[in-house]
């Protein structure tokens, strides 16, 4: 077929110079969908964003076509002018595979920290004192990646706890700098409008503090690697063991200095805020249903527990309720809602659509966490739909990557490498605060009054923070008798 005959997703009229950028709004999966659904282009919708052609797919059907028929041809992450300077200049490395399961040790630490801080702001807060719950979580997801990362042991308290503090201020840059709107990605001809903006000086300026500071970390474990020490292997000896192994092999890969910076920022970047917000909307949803809330309080506290941190206290049953809570959560609330963007490396036909090579590509994971014809009541927050034998039996459904119509972790080449070491993060700690403390909104008011909101941005955060009245029961006193 010749040019002319080759058929276009549909496209809204856009303005000239920015094309549909205004359109894309502040919650883009959002304003995405609704723009696809008054064009009848669920499947594929056609958009300009500056000078730069897009996609945005909002089906199953649609992102199925992209991540499995052609994952070829959209296994590539566009060129980012800002994420380039965080990332050492190596985005598209090759990644080696990482044991992200392991770690458990971690998470029982700072899940039994997590559970003290809130003990000890229910207590301070007086009677009916709420707790600032979006906080504790994100000081715990943060630290379980910190020391994941950069390992225990090594340093005093202090200087860990001031890392900490170091690398949540630099996570937090990085996030405004990457979600933010960088004039050179959509205006590749004005790149140097950035300049003005501040944004290409602004990330310079990050990604220097971030080097200095991985930089640091990667000289303490090369002055100190295990094996003679007691210490639990972290990420950052992992990747020097690779690297060891891969200069023996000498098959013309070598894991650079670089390139292992590079990945110990990814890190960081990928896995603290995902994992923070699945916690934060899992609690939001807990609370605003508490027929759920009681069920897996139910389950949870029936399971005897080992320990009152409860970091051991899942068996096998409430293992089902609570993951079918969490896939829930990650249906309605996928925190990363139009996954990475993609960019299209050869002209393809997608559903009979013609896509060109250089199109930037969204599959909006919300949209088809949400598609009507796909799930049964898609509104409702309904965990028990991942059970069998309930009414609306959706039980088969997962988000390994086979199910199209749920994609919280996207699928194919380009799936979260942290899918496991997430989940687990985030069960952990969902577990304890569900089993140890009773939750209420605070000034006595009603569940249906959360604010479900969500923040403005790529993730989604909710717009206000989380405050909740905890009331932490006594494992030790009338409950064990
Ligand atoms: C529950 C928590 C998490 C969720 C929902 C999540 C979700 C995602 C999504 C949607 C993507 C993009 C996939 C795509 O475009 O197809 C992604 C990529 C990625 N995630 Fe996660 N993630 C989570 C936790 C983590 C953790 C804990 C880590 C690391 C410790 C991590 C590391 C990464 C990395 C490195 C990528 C980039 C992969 C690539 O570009 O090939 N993620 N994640």
């Amino acid at each position: 077929a010749g040019r002319n005959t080759r058929r276009l997703p549909p496209s809204h009229r856009g303005l000239p110079l920015i094309g549909n950028l205004h359109q894309v709004g502040a919650l883009p999966h959002r304003a995405l969908r609704a723009l696809a659904s008054s064009h009848g282009a669920l499947d594929l919708l056609r958009l300009r964003l500056g000078q730069v052609p897009a996609v945005v797919a909002s089906s199953p059907a649609a992102a199925a076509a992209l991540m499995r028929e052609h994952y070829g041809a959209f296994a590539t992450r566009p060129y980012f002018r800002t994420a380039e300077i965080l990332t050492y200049g190596l985005q598209d490395l090759r990644r080696p595979v990482t044991p992200l399961q392991a770690f458990n040790p971690v998470r029982e630490r700072e899940v039994a920290a997590l559970v003290r801080t809130i003990r000890k702001l229910a207590s301070s807060s007086g009677c009916g004192g709420a707790v600032d719950v979006s906080k504790a979580l994100y000081g715990y997801a943060n630290g379980v990646i910190c020391r994941a990362v950069s390992g225990t042991g090594r340093l005093s308290r202090e200087e860990e706890e001031r890392r900490s503090e170091l690398f949540r201020e630099l996570i937090e840059e990085n996030t405004a700098l990457l979600g933010g709107f960088c004039v050179g990605d959509y205006f590749p001809s004005l790149a140097w409008a950035d300049a003005l903006s501040g944004a290409g000086a602004r990330a310079w300026r990050n990604f220097r503090r971030w080097d200095e500071l991985l930089e640091k970390v990667v000289q303490e474990h090369e002055a100190r690697r295990v094996g003679d020490g007691d210490e639990e292997e972290d990420f950052v000896d992992v990747l020097l063991a690779l690297q060891a192994a891969e200069r023996r092999d000498d098959d013309g890969f070598e894991l650079t200095r670089d390139a292992i910076k590079s990945l110990l920022a990814d890190m960081f970047a990928a896995g603290t805020e995902t994992s923070f917000i699945v916690l934060e909307w899992a609690m939001s949803e807990l609370v605003r249903n508490p027929r759920t809330m009681h069920k897996l309080q139910h389950e949870l506290r029936r399971d005897a527990p080992t320990d009152a941190a409860g970091a051991n206290a899942v068996g096998p049953t409430t293992a089902t309720y609570l993951r079918a809570v969490v896939k829930e959560t990650l249906r309605l609330h996928p925190p990363v809602p139009l996954l990475l963007p993609r960019e299209c490396m050869r002209d393809t036909t997608v559903l009979g659509f013609h896509v060109a090579r250089g199109t930037r590509v969204f599959i909006n994971a919300w949209a088809v966490g949400r598609d009507p014809a796909s799930w049964s009541a898609p509104e409702e927050f309904r965990p028990e739909r991942f059970l069998a034998g309930e009414d609306i039996s959706e039980e088969e459904v997962d988000f390994l990557g086979a199910h199209f119509q749920f994609v919280p972790f996207g699928a194919g080449r380009r799936v979260c490498p942290g899918m496991q070491f997430g989940l687990a993060t985030v069960e952990l700690a969902l577990a304890s605060l569900v089993r140890l403390f009773d939750w209420e909104l605070p000034g006595g008011a009603a569940p249906g009054e959360l604010d479900m909101e969500e923040a403005p941005g790529l993730t989604t955060p909710k717009r206000v923070p989380l405050r909740l009245v905890a009331k932490p029961i006594g494992w030790e006193g009338e409950e064990r008798a």
